[in-house]
């Protein structure tokens, strides 16, 4: 019988809670890691993503600082790439830990993913992706006056360096992705939204980049034909009215019915936006499946009691 296909999102908090040392990464992960077993228990296929905003800003900042003839400063898409590797390695590695007691014979591996974008996408003009560490507004201000860095204030957390971050518009590995998938293996692929390039007539080209990982995730479920894609963030459901005493937590929604609560201004921009706009793009396109927002921490009930908000087709 064909297997469940399922692709889920992890959020930042999956990764990456107090501090940014290798050691607290993996212990984050680690715990993640125990929570994602309950879909093998499922038996379901499992496609992982991942962001990388905190990482890659941070590998930035490293580059600038250690950059010299000898030792040059790696550019953005190859600092994806480097994230890539090593979230998808902390992750494959806790993945493999928390299979062993099940004694299962569950192969994980991470997967190198390239995607495509628009060279002509209107945010290589216009940055709007923030990565890396947060700063003062004065801060923030003074490496403004003294680099090229944009800055921006973000979602009043503070003040972070924005990059572009053009819409995904295909997967250059999805085909390899669903052959292993589809042999049972855990793959865990589109990291960081996927190093951006563009198509040329030589071939395809990096360019300076952070995909959105939300978006990529769902253009990656899409183009694997999953059957529901999970966003994994900091809180169980979406909610209208959301940290105000008239929150209403949402369960089970259409198409329509959440394209209305968009409408009416109800998700913020740059963390439950594009979410709720992954979610509505997968289900448009694939109106079998589902697309499911809740937390790591809700995962067992997600999978065993239908829990989360649940945003199906009208
Ligand atoms: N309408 C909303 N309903 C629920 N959470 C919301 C809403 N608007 C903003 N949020 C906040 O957005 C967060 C998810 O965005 P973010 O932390 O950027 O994503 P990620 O988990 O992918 O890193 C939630 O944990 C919550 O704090
Ligand atoms: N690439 C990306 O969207 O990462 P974050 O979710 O960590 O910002």
């Amino acid at each position: 019988m064909k297997k469940e296909k399922v692709v889920v999102a992890l959020g930042g908090n999956a990764i990456l809670s107090t501090e940014a040392t290798a050691r607290a990464q993996q212990a984050a992960l680690r715990e993640t890691a125990e929570q994602l077993i309950a879909f093998v228990e499922k038996d379901v296929d499992l496609i992982i993503s991942h962001g990388n905003g905190p990482q890659v800003g941070n590998l930035l900042l490293q580059q600038a600082a250690a950059d010299s003839v000898k030792n040059p400063a790696m550019p953005l898409d190859t600092c994806v790439g480097m994230t890539q590797g090593s979230i998808g390695y902390w992750l494959q590695q806790a993945l493999y830990n928390a299979l062993e007691p099940l004694k299962s014979n569950k192969q994980v591996v991470t997967l190198i993913t390239q995607v495509v974008v628009d060279q002509k996408d209107p945010s290589f003009q216009q940055p709007t992706k923030p990565i890396g560490p947060f700063y003062t507004e004065k801060e923030a201000q003074d490496i403004m006056a003294t680099s090229s860095n944009l800055m921006v204030e973000d979602a009043g957390r503070g003040w972070r360096k924005v990059v572009p971050s053009p819409k995904p518009l295909a997967i250059v590995e999805a085909q390899t992705i669903n052959q292993l998938v589809s042999q049972g293996t855990i793959v865990i692929a589109a990291g960081g939204g996927g190093i951006p390039v563009i198509k040329t007539k030589g071939g395809y080209r990096g360019c300076e980049a952070v995909i959105d990982k939300d978006l990529a995730s769902e253009k990656l479920a899409e183009l694997v034909e999953a059957d529901t894609m999970i966003f994994l963030t900091g809180v169980n459901h979406v909610c209208l009215n959301f940290n105000t005493p008239a929150e209403i937590a949402l369960g089970t929604v259409t198409v329509s019915q959440i394209k209305g609560y968009l409408n009416d201004g109800q998700f913020a921009a740059g963390s439950m936006l594009p979410k709720v706009e992954a979610a509505i793009a997968f289900v448009e396109s694939h109106p079998a499946g589902k697309a499911i927002i809740s937390s790591l921490a809700n995962i067992h009930d997600v999978i065993r009691n239908g829990s989360g908000t649940i945003i199906v087709a009208d």
